[in-house]
C-alpha cells in the first residue's frame, strides 16, 4: 500500500488529486492540508466525492511536520512560493516529493527570481529536481526523488512540438504558440476575472509576451533541441471549466509533407498510451479528453505560408496537473505507469 499526503488538497488540482487516488486500491490517502478549511470534511467543499472521500482537512506548518513521517509520497499542490518548506522536510525525511508548483521547474534560480518575483528559499534542491513529462524523459523521472510537475500550457505545447524539435526541426525561427485555457486553470481562489460574468461568452488574451509559462517552456524546448529555442506565447482565458487548447505554428523548413508530419508524430507516440495523434484532416477538441489523461495532437501543413500547424489539447486539471502527477509517482515507484489513470474521456 502506498501512502500519500497531499498538500493544498482544498484546491482543484489537489481535489482531483484525491479523486483519482482515491480509487485506487494500491494508495491510501493518510492526510489532505488545508489551513482555511481544517477540520472541515473534505466532502464538504467538494461534495462529488460525498461517501466517497470524507476525511477532514488538516492544517499544518510545514516545517518539521509530524504528517509527514506517516507517508511514502508527498503531492504539494500549493501556489508558487508556498512548498519549498515543506519539499525541503520531505526530502530530508526520506519522502518522494511531487511538487505541482512551478517552484522546481526552472533550473537557475536566477531565472525564478526574475520571473516569480521572489526569492528560492531552497535552490540547493532545483539541481536534483527532474521535470516531469513521462513521454519525454521517463528513465530520469523513475530516479528522482523531487518531481517537479510540469505547468498546464508547457504540457500541452512540449508534447505538441516535441517530435519536431528532437528531429532537429526549426530552431532559428520563433515558434509561435496561440494557447487557450479553461477558468479551472486559474485555482479556486476568488478572482475578479474569473467570475461568471466577466468570463462567460467572451474570450481574452493575457499576460502577451509575459507568461510565467514562456521561461518553462523555452527551457524545454531547448533541451530538446539542444539549441536555444524561443517562443512567442500567448495564452487566453476561454470560457470553459476544463481544457487547454494550443495552436502552435512552425515554420515547414524541410517541405515535409502533411502525410510525413504525420507519419513523424505516430512514429514518435505510437507506444504512448495517452498521447493520441489524430488523422489526416482530424482537428482536436478540449471536449475528447475532459476528465481524462490523454493529450489529442492534430497536424496540418499550410501550404501557401509553408506553415505547419500542431494542435494539441488536453485536460488543464488531469495531464496538465493531477494525472500527470500521477503517472509520475506511478514511475517513481516502478507501477505500471498507466494505473489509476485509464478512465475514458467524457462526453459531452
Ligand atoms: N489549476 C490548474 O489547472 C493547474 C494548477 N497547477 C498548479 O497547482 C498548484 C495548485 O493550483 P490550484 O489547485 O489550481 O490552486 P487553488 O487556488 O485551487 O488551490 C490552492 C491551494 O493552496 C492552498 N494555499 C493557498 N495559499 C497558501 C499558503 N499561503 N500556504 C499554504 N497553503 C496555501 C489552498 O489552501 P486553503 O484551503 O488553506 O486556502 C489550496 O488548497 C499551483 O501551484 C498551480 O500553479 C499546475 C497545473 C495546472
Ligand atoms: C487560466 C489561468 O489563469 N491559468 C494559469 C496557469 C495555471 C498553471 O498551470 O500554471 P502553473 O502550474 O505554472 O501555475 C495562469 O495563466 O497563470
Amino acid at each position: 500500500m502506498v501512502k500519500v499526503g497531499i498538500l493544498g488538497a482544498s484546491g482543484y488540482a489537489g481535489a482531483e488529486l484525491v479523486r483519482l487516488l482515491v480509487q485506487r486500491e494500491d494508495v491510501e490517502i493518510i492526510f489532505v492540508h488545508s489551513n482555511n478549511y481544517a477540520e472541515i470534511p473534505f466532502s464538504k467543499r467538494y461534495p462529488h466525492l460525498k461517501e466517497v472521500f470524507d476525511s477532514e482537512f488538516s492544517a499544518m506548518n510545514f516545517e518539521n511536520n509530524e504528517y509527514f513521517d506517516q507517508v511514502d509520497v508527498l503531492f504539494c499542490a500549493l501556489p508558487h512560493a508556498k512548498s519549498q518548506i515543506a519539499v525541503k522536510s520531505a526530502l530530508e525525511k526520506g519522502l518522494k516529493v511531487i511538487d505541482l508548483s512551478a517552484d522546481f521547474r526552472l533550473k537557475d534560480a536566477e531565472v525564478y527570481e526574475e520571473w516569480y518575483q521572489t526569492k528560492h528559499q531552497v535552490s540547493e534542491a532545483l539541481a536534483q529536481a527532474v521535470y516531469g513529462i513521462p513521454e519525454i524523459n521517463r528513465e530520469a523521472i523513475k530516479d528522482t526523488n523531487l518531481l517537479a510537475n510540469p505547468g498546464c500550457y508547457p504540457t500541452s505545447i512540449i508534447l505538441g512540438l516535441y517530435p519536431l524539435l528532437k528531429e532537429g526541426y526549426t530552431t532559428n525561427e520563433t515558434i509561435i504558440s496561440d494557447s487557450k485555457s479553461g477558468i479551472s486553470g486559474a485555482g479556486r481562489g476568488l478572482k475578479d476575472g474569473n467570475l461568471f460574468t466577466q468570463a462567460t461568452e467572451t474570450i481574452q488574451p493575457y499576460a502577451v509576451g509575459s507568461h510565467r509559462h514562456t521561461p518553462e517552456i523555452e527551457e524545454q524546448l531547448s533541451s530538446i533541441s539542444g539549441e536555444k529555442t524561443s517562443l512567442m506565447f500567448v495564452p487566453h482565458l476561454a470560457p470553459m471549466q476544463r481544457g487547454i487548447l494550443s495552436t502552435i505554428y512552425i515554420k515547414n523548413e524541410r517541405n515535409l509533407s502533411e502525410d510525413q508530419l504525420l507519419a513523424l508524430y505516430n512514429q514518435y507516440y505510437e507506444e504512448e498510451k495517452f498521447v493520441r495523434v489524430l488523422e489526416k484532416g482530424e482537428t482536436p477538441t478540449t471536449k475528447a479528453v475532459s476528465g481524462s489523461n490523454y493529450c489529442d495532437i492534430g497536424l496540418a501543413v499550410d501550404t501557401q505560408s509553408n506553415m505547419i500547424v500542431i494542435m494539441s489539447v488536453i485536460d488543464n486539471l488531469i495531464k496538465g496537473a493531477s494525472g500527470q502527477a500521477i503517472q509520475n509517482m506511478n514511475l517513481m515507484l516502478g507501477l505500471d505507469e498507466t494505473t489509476g489513470l485509464t478512465q475514458a474521456p467524457i462526453w459531452p
